[in-house]
């Protein structure tokens, strides 16, 4: 099991003392490149990012803030194009989307996976082509599904029957003939949290392979001449870090393929095979390289269609975290420092669960680091925590800072550029951080931090 993933019935547990941090690094000043974003560094002890030095950013914009490194996105981007040519690469907005984010997508010539009308609008408020937009959700409404299909969407992915028939219906209605995707869920038991594990039978994605759900969906699509049934898609799970589970997707979607041509003599020309490619997030995390998924995965789709004596569909691949994540850093300003006599340091910051949930929900682990400084003091253990009404709101969970910490001293956490603003809350009306991208020096608000207007806004 990864050191993400434990059990749900231990989010609770104290940690076990063979899970305490054995020893502190030897040096807490250190950016382990392979986490921090790629044009992250030290300028006169402070933490740069882009350029631009943390204590600058914060003097300008607040804290706590998300910051993003533009090249480090976008060269991941071109990463997954380059390593992906001749199939295509989907960005997951999920992970994190904004107006800009679309427009970064679009210019690196990526596609965008949405799974609500709110993400479809974000991408179309910029001029994001429909044509290069998959639309997911295992329980589309019929609103969204409606406007999906008048602007016109490259793919939207089936996920249950009833939605099948809306399509059908809606199809119709329009006079257009849309592009499905069946969402098959392979069996397969990825090595992962359990909430974020998505292609075991027991749960609510997809069309299961096992119990011939999957075929019926693609006897009803087909059925529907309003439809056109173009390929067959799974997605595992998220921050998977092995690629066993992909391999074995990509060879039971083949054997539904197979299916399909015997049964209905139709080469379905399309395979997606979903995103969850993981990423480190502390020191020793390992990930695999774009270039050997893509290899590998191009190499198994492959064999299996000629075992098949298919033709080789065109692949697709829906990246989320692998492209977002680890160029997003949050700044925090610290505010309490509680020194719990033989257990550990509390160290308090001004955001929390409201702006990192992962902590809480999933057991996630983070690297941070003192900011606006280095600093040869002795290490100490420590626990990160927000300021919010719960105990478990934690940033991270055991942390190694050095003892001379200070209030007013800025921390950096880094591998927070997907599923964190995403999935930012407002729980105890703590307005959400603004989000600034950098590059070059120069940082832009791309996303406004909220204020208290926002916070009322709306009530009576
Ligand atoms: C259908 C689908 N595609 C892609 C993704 C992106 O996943 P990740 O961010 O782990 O790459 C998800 C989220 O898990 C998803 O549900
Ligand atoms: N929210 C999850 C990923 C879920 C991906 C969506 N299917 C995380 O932070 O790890």
């Amino acid at each position: 099991m990864s050191r993400f993933a434990h059990p749900a019935g231990d989010r609770h547990a104290e940690v076990r003392p063979e899970e305490r941090p054995p020893h502190a690094p030897a040096d807490l000043n250190t950016l382990d490149p392979t986490i921090w974003p790629r044009t992250s560094g030290r300028a006169g002890g402070s933490i740069t990012v882009g350029g631009a030095d943390v204590r600058d950013l914060v003097e300008e914009h607040g804290t706590p803030l998300y910051v993003v490194d533009e090249e480090d996105f976008r060269s991941r981007c071109r990463d997954y194009r380059d390593a992906f040519a001749g199939g295509e690469v989907h960005y997951a907005g999920k992970a994190f989307l904004c107006r800009e984010v679309a427009r970064w997508i679009m210019q690196e010539g990526l596609g965008l996976d949405v799974c609500s009308a709110g993400e479809l609008a974000v991408a179309l408020s910029v001029g994001f082509p429909p044509e290069r937009i998959t639309m997911h959700g295992n329980n589309k409404s019929l609103a969204e599904l409606e406007r999906a299909i008048e602007v016109g969407v490259g793919h939207i992915v089936a996920d249950s029957f009833e939605e099948i028939a809306r399509l059908g219906f809606l199809a119709a209605k329009h006079g257009k003939r849309p592009r499905i995707m069946i969402r098959v869920t392979v069996g397969v038991e990825a090595h992962t949290h359990e909430f974020i594990a998505t292609a075991h039978d027991d749960q609510k994605f997809g069309f299961s392979l096992s119990a011939g759900a999957a075929a019926e969906a693609a006897r009803r699509i087909l059925a529907l001449p309003q439809l056109e049934l173009v390929g067959l898609h799974s997605h595992i799970g998220s921050q998977i870090t092995d690629t066993a589970g992909f391999e074995v997707a990509a060879r039971r979607l083949a054997t539904l393929l197979v299916q399909i041509k015997e049964e209905h003599g139709v080469v379905l020309p399309e395979l997606d095979l979903g995103g969850g490619y993981g990423i480190p997030y502390v020191e020793g995390d390992t990930a695999p390289d774009v270039k050997e998924i893509a290899d590998g995965l191009r190499e198994i789709v492959a064999k299996v269609a000629e075992a098949a004596g298919l033709p080789v569909p065109k692949l697709t691949v829906e990246p989320g975290r692998a492209i977002a994540g680890l160029a997003g850093v949050t700044l925090y300003e610290i505010g309490t420092i509680k020194d719990v006599e033989g257990l550990r340091t509390y160290v308090g910051v001004d955001g929390g669960m409201s702006d990192n949930i992962r902590t809480a929900l999933y057991g996630a682990e983070y690297t941070a680091r003192l900011a606006s400084r280095e600093s040869s003091a002795e290490p100490m253990l420590s626990r990160l925590v927000g300021k919010h009404c719960e105990s478990g709101d934690m940033v991270v969970r055991d942390l190694w800072l050095p003892r001379d910490l200070a209030t007013g001293d800025l921390i950096a956490v880094a591998g927070t550029g997907a599923y964190c603003r995403s999935l930012a809350n407002n729980y105890n009306y703590l307005p959400k951080p603004a989000v600034v991208a950098v590059k070059d020096g120069v940082s832009r608000v791309i996303v406004r931090r909220e204020t208290e207007d926002d916070l009322l806004r709306g009530q009576l």
